[in-house]
């Protein structure tokens, strides 16, 4: 569904992303984690169209859509939820979500798409008259999830939606991701947690210094493995830690 082909990034001539790759199957739970200043926002940036690689390829669909503006992007079906919860915070949780499906014309089927939104966040549901500023930062996330959805997009990437939400509420956000993949939708969730990444992805992509340093599903990878390419050492079988990135 989502190809990411040896992108390089930069900002100015600091090289931010340096040759990263990965891919994203239809209905895929995809997971990149890595420490801070990796460039896992960068990338995302870049899928969504708000940054240019000087270098690689992306692909949505098998079609290249490397370069293009975001609004073309998004159109194309990619819906960005950046970091930190950019919700409109005087207009109603209602407003919000609509805004979210602000370029489409078919109203008949956005009016389902925002009952649908609501069925699978039911506190907003609950706080649809209020304005989005009066939210709780679990339920402002859980907003811009929804909205993101409003366009019925093919992929959607969620850049780090546990920042700085309660451990519970953090859960309740990944029951609800997990949930949308298994009723079908593609996703790719930027986080900083080995652990929370291998709780709920069904694919893991380590990034380090602009670099994937380790892929895999889920269910084959440990705390350990990720811990090592996460860090940036392998520790070898006698114990020492060898390779060095
Ligand atoms: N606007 C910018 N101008 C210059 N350098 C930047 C800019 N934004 C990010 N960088 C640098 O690019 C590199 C990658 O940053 P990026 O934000 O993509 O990392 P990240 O993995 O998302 O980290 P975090 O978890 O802290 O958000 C870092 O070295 C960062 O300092």
């Amino acid at each position: 569904m989502l190809e990411v082909e040896t992108i390089e990034v930069s900002y100015g001539r600091i090289p931010a992303v340096r040759g990263l790759s990965f891919r994203v199957d239809k209905g895929e739970l995809v997971t990149i984690v890595g420490p801070n200043g990796a460039g896992k926002s960068t990338t995302m940036m870049t899928i969504a169209g708000a940054l240019t690689p000087t270098r690689g390829l992306i692909r949505l669909g098998g079609v290249d859509i490397t370069g293009k503006r975001p609004e073309e992007i998004a159109r194309l079906g990619i819906s960005f939820v950046p970091e930190g919860r950019h919700v409109f915070s005087q207009l109603t949780v209602g407003e919000n979500l609509l805004i979210g499906a602000d370029m489409r014309r078919d109203r008949a089927a956005v009016r389902s798409d925002y009952d649908r939104a609501l069925a699978y966040f039911p506190i907003l549901k609950e706080r649809l008259e209020m304005p989005g500023g009066k939210l709780s930062g679990g339920e402002q996330q859980q907003l811009v999830i929804a909205r993101a959805l409003m366009t019925r997009p093919k992929v959607v990437l969620v850049d780090e939606p546990s920042l700085g939400l309660a451990p519970i509420i953090v859960d309740l956000v990944y029951d609800i991701l997990r949930k949308l993949r298994d009723e079908g939708s593609t996703l790719v969730v930027v986080e900083q947690s080995t652990h929370r990444a291998l709780e709920n992805a069904d694919r893991i992509y380590v990034v380090r210094n602009g670099q994937v340093t380790l892929e895999g599903a889920s269910a084959k990878l440990t705390d350990k493995d990720l811990e090592n390419a996460y860090f940036g050492f392998e520790d070898k079988t006698d114990g020492v830690a060898a390779v060095h990135f």
